[in-house]
C-alpha cells in the first residue's frame, strides 16, 4: 500500500502497526473508524513538551469525546476544553481532573453551570455580559464563587473556511475587546466571582500561526491594561485551531503553534493555556469504509461506499476534501470515481474525481478522519453510528461498538391505543 507523498511521518503510524486495516475490516465491519493510539500519544507529546511546565494543555473533547481516548489522554496528565454538560460527565467518568476543565461555549444552561461549578472546574469561558450575570447568580445560590475568564473576540481574521472562523467581530462568539476591560473591572469587583484569566479561539484548521500571534498581542494588551488596574490574572488560554493534513497542506507543528501565542504572552507572568482538539487527532485516525457498488451515470462513475454522511459529516458540511486510499490490493485500473454514500442526499459526497483502483467490494480509507468524525455522526436515515476502535500496538480494542437497529428506536414510544 503507497503512501501519498509528503505525508507527515505521524500520519503514518497507523499503517506502521502490526494489524492489517483488512483484517479490521472483517473483524469489526465497516463502516468503522480506527484510531492509532501511537499517534494520539505522539501529537499529545509534542504539544506537552512545546508547552513546558508553565501551561496546561487542554484538549478540546468536541474534537473526540470517545471515553477510551479521553481517558488515554487524562493518563498522560490533559486537562479537557469542553462546551456541554454532557462532555464534563464524559470527563469526569473516563478520569479526568476537574480542576484542569475551562468551560467554553455561548450557551451554558443553568444546570451546567451548577454542576461545573459543583465539581470544581478550573473557568468558565464566559462569552456574554448576560452570561457571565447568570454564572455569578448561580455561584451565590451555590455560595461557591466561580472562576471566570472572558472569551474575547480580538477580531482576527482565521483565513479558513466560513462556517470554522470564530474569532470575527461579527461571529456570535466572545466578546469584543472593545467590552471586555469595563466586564473586567464589574467582575473583579464582584464577591461571586474570581476573575481567572482572559481566553480566546479564532477558530479551526488555521495554517498559519500568524493570526494566533496577532490574537495573543491583542489578548497580551488587555492583560497589561488590567493589570495596570491592579487585576491579577492566573493564565491566558489561547484556544486552539491548529490545522492538520487533509490532501495537501503543510500545516505547522504544535511547537510553532505553542511559540507563535507563547512569544507576546511572555513577560506577563500568567500560565498559558492551548486548547487543541483537531491537532491532537485528526491524523491518528481514519475511517475505513467498503465499496458496495459501481455505477455509471451521465458519463460519471460512481463507487458508492457503505459509510454515508451520517457517518462523517465534514464533507457534505464544508465541503472538505480529504485523501482516500485503497486498502487492498485491486486488479482494477487507476481512473477518476466520484466515491459518495448511500444517504438520500447529493451532499453524500466524499471526493468527486478521485483517482482510485475501485472495484466492489474493495475496501477504502479516509484519512485524517480522527477529529470531528464519529463526535458530529447521527442517525439519519435510520443507520446506525459506526464503531471506534483504537490499535495499541499488535492490540486492537473495540472502544465503541456499532449502535445497533434496536437503540436507534430507543426512547420513542407508539401512540397511545384507540
Ligand atoms: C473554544 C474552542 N476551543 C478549542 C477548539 C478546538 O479547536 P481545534 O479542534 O481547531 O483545535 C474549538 C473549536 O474550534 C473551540 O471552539
Ligand atoms: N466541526 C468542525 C470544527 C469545529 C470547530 C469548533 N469550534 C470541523 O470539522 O472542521
Amino acid at each position: 500500500m503507497s503512501t501519498p507523498p509528503g505525508f507527515a511521518r505521524y500520519a503514518d503510524r497507523l499503517w506502521a502497526e502490526a494489524l492489517p486495516l483488512d483484517e479490521l475490516a472483517e473483524r469489526f465491519g465497516t463502516p468503522c473508524y480506527v484510531y492509532s493510539r501511537a499517534a494520539i500519544e505522539e501529537r499529545w507529546a509534542l504539544y506537552r513538551s512545546a508547552l513546558g511546565v508553565a501551561g496546561d494543555v487542554c484538549y478540546a473533547v468536541k474534537a473526540n469525546g470517545n471515553l477510551a481516548l479521553l481517558q488515554l489522554l487524562a493518563r498522560h496528565g490533559a486537562g479537557f476544553d469542553i462546551v456541554s454538560g454532557g462532555e464534563l460527565e464524559r470527563v469526569l467518568h473516563a478520569g479526568g481532573d476537574a480542576a484542569r476543565v475551562v468551560f467554553s461555549g455561548v450557551g451554558k444552561g443553568t444546570d451546567e453551570i451548577r454542576r461545573a461549578l459543583q465539581a470544581g472546574i478550573r473557568c468558565f469561558n464566559v462569552e456574554s455580559a448576560a452570561e457571565l450575570e447568570r454564572i455569578a447568580s448561580v455561584a451565590a445560590t451555590e455560595n461557591t464563587p466561580a472562576p471566570v475568564a472572558l472569551r474575547v473576540n480580538p477580531d482576527v481574521n482565521p483565513e479558513t473556511h466560513p462556517y470554522i472562523a470564530t474569532g470575527l467581530a461579527q461571529s456570535k462568539f466572545g466578546i469584543a475587546l472593545e467590552e471586555a476591560e469595563a466586564l473586567y473591572l464589574q467582575a473583579a469587583n464582584d464577591p461571586r466571582l474570581e476573575v481567572r484569566g482572559i481566553a480566546c479561539h479564532i477558530g479551526s484548521q488555521l495554517l498559519s500561526v500568524a493570526p494566533l500571534t496577532e490574537a495573543a498581542e491583542r489578548l497580551a494588551a488587555l492583560a497589561r491594561r488590567l493589570q495596570e488596574q491592579g487585576i491579577s490574572l492566573d493564565h491566558i488560554d489561547a484556544g486552539g485551531g491548529l490545522g492538520v493534513h487533509y490532501i495537501d497542506e503543510q500545516p505547522p507543528t504544535p511547537a510553532e503553534h505553542i511559540e507563535a501565542i507563547s512569544a507576546p504572552l511572555r513577560d506577563l507572568g500568567v500560565s498559558v493555556l492551548v486548547e487543541p482538539g483537531r491537532a491532537i487527532v485528526a491524523e491518528a485516525g481514519i475511517l475505513l469504509t467498503r465499496i458496495e457498488y459501481l455505477k455509471h451515470n451521465g458519463g460519471k462513475e460512481f463507487a458508492i461506499v457503505d459509510a454515508g454522511m451520517n457517518d462523517y459529516l465534514r464533507p457534505a458540511l464544508y465541503d472538505a476534501a480529504h485523501t482516500l486510499e485503497a486498502v487492498t490490493p485491486s486488479e482494477a485500473e487507476l481512473r477518476p470515481v466520484d466515491v459518495v454514500g448511500p444517504v438520500c442526499e447529493s451532499a453524500d459526497t466524499f471526493a468527486r474525481d478521485c483517482t482510485l483502483p475501485a472495484a466492489a467490494g474493495g475496501l477504502l480509507a479516509i484519512r485524517s478522519a480522527g477529529a470531528y468524525g464519529a463526535v458530529m455522526a447521527s442517525q439519519y436515515n435510520a443507520r446506525p453510528r459506526p464503531p471506534e476502535v483504537l490499535v495499541d500496538g499488535t492490540q486492537a480494542h473495540l472502544i465503541r461498538r456499532r449502535e445497533t437497529i434496536d437503540e436507534l428506536m430507543s426512547g420513542e414510544s407508539l401512540l397511545p391505543e384507540g
